[in-house]
């Protein structure tokens, strides 16, 4: 989606890439301390509610995967297709990538205008204590990137990771066809999802996260709350627990365990707004581990760039008035970098409209 850089360029994000070396931290520096967190470590041990599960080969599956929009806006997946081979590929590309001496990485760090790449998230612009946490950034091709990493041995991680791309494409145009249905839409509702609905025309990244261990896990933060911009993320995260997800019924953080084999799926935010907010993009974070490192991959699939996406007219009803203008994927993304997780009352209607 090289369309999509023309959203960042507006809004160059000045980071300094070459942060610490996670590996000889002996304690969490003032740079990097966020308020305790005590409470998110707690949250495996006390959680009432878990993730739901969805089977994607059981019948009812359409029905399941509403009611998981609706209610909780995330949810795992299990007989999902893709090869248990291809999900230790990557992971495997993941570790050998952020194995590399920082100089090295830095080589293929992403320019302040820029998608792709090494370095810090962008959205770490957006508060003052930076987090515990790499990530590399894939859009297209890796190539160009891959290269500089490696100069002579780039092969192998651009043919997982196209390889990945590939199959994380397709499930997502089967999820996507199942969440329309879920919906009461019809694939043809859906205008450039093309000829047969293959979803052929996409934005797509994949975000490799790489998390150190942490000698104090409570004053650190791996990724910072927010929501995912696009339609829907698949994320498959490793043997290391992190991610949590905020539950606005018991307003607290609910830890989404990695469960082998299985991958997790988010609601984004023009899912929601796609929706009518009938779907809620959840909001999510990652904290980090005393003793081990964890390493996420997620996949973020949306429409193409330019595609206007808005509420769709059989989910207005005189009860449940038009909540949103239409908005491109491009242009909401320009709104994020400048209103980060105030982004969507930018975009809303007056209801009375
Ligand atoms: C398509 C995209 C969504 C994303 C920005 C990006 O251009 C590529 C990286 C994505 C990511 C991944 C980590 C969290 C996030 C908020 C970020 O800073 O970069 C998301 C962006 C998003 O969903 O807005
Ligand atoms: O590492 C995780 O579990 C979360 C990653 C994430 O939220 C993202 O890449 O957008
Ligand atoms: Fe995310």
């Amino acid at each position: 989606m090289p369309s999509l850089s023309e959203a960042f360029r507006a809004h160059p994000v000045h980071l300094h890439h070459s942060h610490l070396d996670f590996g000889s931290a002996k304690e969490v520096p003032d740079t990097h301390a966020w308020p305790p967190l005590d409470e998110h470590l707690s949250g495996d041990k006390f959680d009432v509610e878990s993730v739901p599960v969805i089977d994607l080969g059981d019948p009812n599956v359409v029905t399941h995967i509403g009611h998981a929009c609706e209610t909780w806006g995330v949810f795992h997946i299990t007989n999902h297709g893709i090869s248990k081979q291809l999900l230790s590929d990557v992971e495997s590309q993941g570790r050998h990538l952020f194995s590399l001496p920082t100089q090295q990485k830095l080589k293929a760090a992403r320019q302040p205008d820029g998608v792709a790449g090494y370095g810090l998230v962008r959205i770490s612009s957006f508060f003052s204590k930076l987090m515990w946490s790499e990530g590399f950034t894939i859009v297209g091709s890796p190539l160009e990137h891959a290269r500089q990493l490696w100069p002579c041995d780039y092969i192998q991680f651009c043919n997982v990771m196209e390889e990945y791309e590939k199959e994380m494409k397709k499930l997502s145009g089967r999820l996507m066809l199942l969440i329309l249905e879920s919906l009461g839409l019809k694939k043809e509702d859906v205008e450039w999802a093309g000829p047969a609905a293959k979803f052929e025309d996409t934005c797509a990244a994949i975000q490799l996260n790489w998390y150190p261990a942490c000698p104090d896990p409570t004053r650190a933060m791996g990724l910072a709350e927010h929501t995912d911009s696009p339609l829907i993320t698949i994320l498959h995260q490793s043997s290391t627990s992190g991610l949590q997800v905020f539950r606005e019924r018991g307003h607290r953080w609910i830890t989404v365990p990695p469960l082998s084999g299985s991958l997790v799926v988010n609601v984004g935010d023009l899912l929601h707004i796609l929706s009518n907010a009938r779907f809620h993009s959840v909001l999510h974070r990652a904290v980090v581990n005393r003793t081990r490192q964890r390493l996420s991959v997620a996949y973020l699939w949306g429409p193409p760039a330019h595609i206007e996406i808005s509420p769709s007219p059989q989910l207005v009803t005189p009860d449940r008035p038009r909540l949103y203008r239409a908005v491109s994927l491009s242009e909401y993304l320009s709104i994020k970098a400048k209103h980060f997780n105030n982004a969507l009352p930018f975009i809303r209607r007056n209801p009375l409209v």
